[in-house]
């Protein structure tokens, strides 16, 4: 079990990278309440995701005061999962949270629309999407406070670095 205290993460990165898969495992090794981006989306741009179209900065803008909103109210820290993808949007979560650290689980696009393609029955997000994700990716690689993590390792390998850099 890891050292317990106020922590605020993000686990970040395109669909299907292992955002919720990491994230509730980090919320249960540091004991931190878990909050998934995905359910903060407006109703609107989950059916624009479902039909196959990409959310555009103005959809996403809402979404990411919301989870700004969020970050602020659990003032005893929490692990928040978002995809994150530009500069801007995580510096949107960064004025909410100072201080706020981000866990980027790298993937290829290969990977990625492999895992999205696999499970297109049972989730909302298509696979047809998947290039847009990448196209909108901005590595945050070299912004304050930021952990690249291989996104293809072991979930238990995953949680044991970041527990040694958290
Ligand atoms: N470390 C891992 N190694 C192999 N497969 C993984 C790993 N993490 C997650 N997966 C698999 O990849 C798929 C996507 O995982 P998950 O739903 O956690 O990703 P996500 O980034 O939250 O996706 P989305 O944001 O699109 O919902 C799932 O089938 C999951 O089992
Ligand atoms: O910014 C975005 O385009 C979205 O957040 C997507 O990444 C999806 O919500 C998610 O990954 C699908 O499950």
């Amino acid at each position: 079990m890891a050292e317990t205290g106020a922590r605020w993460l993000v686990v970040m990165g395109v669909s299907g990278c292992g955002k919720s898969s990491l994230g509730a495992a980090l919320a249960r090794e540091f004991g931190l309440p878990l909050i998934e981006g995905d359910d903060f989306h407006a109703p609107e741009s989950i059916r624009k995701m479902r039909a196959g179209v990409a959310l555009t900065d103005a959809d996403r803008a809402g979404w990411l005061s919301r989870l700004g909103q969020e970050l602020a109210a659990h003032d005893k820290g929490a692990v928040l999962t978002c995809s994150a993808l530009k500069r801007d949007y995580r510096d949107r979560l960064r004025a909410a949270r100072p201080g706020l650290r981000f866990v980027f689980m790298a993937l290829s696009r290969e990977e990625a629309q492999r895992r999205v393609a696999e499970r297109a029955a049972v989730h909302m997000f298509p696979a047809s999407l998947v290039a847009n994700q990448f196209a909108t990716l901005e590595s945050p690689v070299g912004e304050p406070g930021v952990l690249e993590v291989d996104a293809t390792a072991p979930l238990e390998r995953l949680a044991a670095q970041v527990r040694d850099w958290a």
